[in-house]
């Protein structure tokens, strides 16, 4: 039977990760949706035995295989190398943690029937972020979601869940896209050539972001500074280099208001 549905999974030492992950993914699709999915991980040569395991697993039959990249880092280009790898004509990409719900992966195929895009979204009613997520991280995700308002009307541009149409992957030259740092949902909603429609551009699919309870989390300074570079360049590439200057400025009056009002609360 052909493959229809492509799952990427970026990895970086997520050993512990891979059979849960593998187990509730192909549990969570039942049967017939199972016969026409694959699972790639994309790993960065973790060597943790994360190669063994996806090995072990599809000897059990699951349709699962493992990328191992030796001279390239990084979680957006280990999505692109998955997506540009992978079958299936619908492709979703979740982090290895769990921290985004295998059991919803179905619910994204579903809606990519009717989008060209579609994100898991964390702000929606009744869902969000679990209460155990640090305060820090908090401020780091809103802030950043904030400063990716003007380039996209999508809730939650800054999710790592999420899924496309592959026509519209092979409709962009691969070098016009910015496959530094961690937001590639963020990069791909702004240069894809997608549907004007918003509605038939981007369907949401509302999920609980939950807590990695084995392995680390990659995110570091590096990682934002590459995140403001690309908000950088996604300006310039939707409003033209101009008005960057006027954004700056902005920013910088948000950012010193937030700073007084931050001031008088504490002191
Ligand atoms: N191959 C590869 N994978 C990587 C790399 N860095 C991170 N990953 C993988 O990318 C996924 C997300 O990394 P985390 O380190 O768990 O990220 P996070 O801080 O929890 O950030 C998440 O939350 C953001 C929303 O606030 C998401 O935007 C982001 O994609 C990620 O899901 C994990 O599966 C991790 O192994 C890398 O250099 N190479
Ligand atoms: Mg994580």
């Amino acid at each position: 039977m052909s493959i229809e549905y492509s799952v990427i999974v970026p990895a970086y030492r997520e050993k512990l990760n891979i059979k849960p992950l593998t187990t509730r993914l192909f549990a969570g699709m039942g049967p017939e949706m199972a016969k026409k999915s694959e699972l790639i991980f994309v790993d960065d040569n973790s060597q943790d035995g994360s190669v063994e395991e996806v090995d072990a697993l599809a000897h059990q039959g699951y349709n699962v295989r493992i990328i191992v990249r030796t001279t390239e880092r990084g979680l957006s280009s280990a999505v692109l190398r998955g997506f540009y790898e992978a079958k299936g004509q619908y492709l979703v990409c979740m982090d290895a943690d769990l921290q985004h719900p295998p059991e919803s992966v179905p619910d994204l195929f579903k809606s990519l029937r009717d989008h060209a895009f579609t994100l898991g979204t964390r702000y929606a009613p009744g869902v969000g972020i679990d209460k155990d997520w640090p305060l820090y991280r908090r401020v780091i995700s809103s802030t950043a979601r904030m400063m990716a308002r003007p380039l996209t009307v999508a809730s939650d541009p800054m999710s790592g869940f999420f899924g496309l149409q592959k026509k519209y992957l092979e409709n962009c030259n691969p070098k016009d896209i910015n496959s530094q740092g961690f937001k590639i949902a963020l990069e791909l909603l702004a240069k894809l050539p997608l549907p004007r429609d918003p509605r038939a551009a981007i369907g949401e699919v509302p999920f609980t972001f939950g807590v990695r309870t084995e392995g680390e989390s990659k995110l570091s300074g590096k990682v934002i500074i590459q995140y403001l570079q690309q908000l950088k360049e996604l300006y310039v590439f939707k409003f033209g280099a101009n008005n960057l200057i006027l954004f700056g400025a902005f920013w910088s009056i948000l950012f010193f208001y937030g700073c007084y009002q931050l001031y008088h609360l504490v002191f």
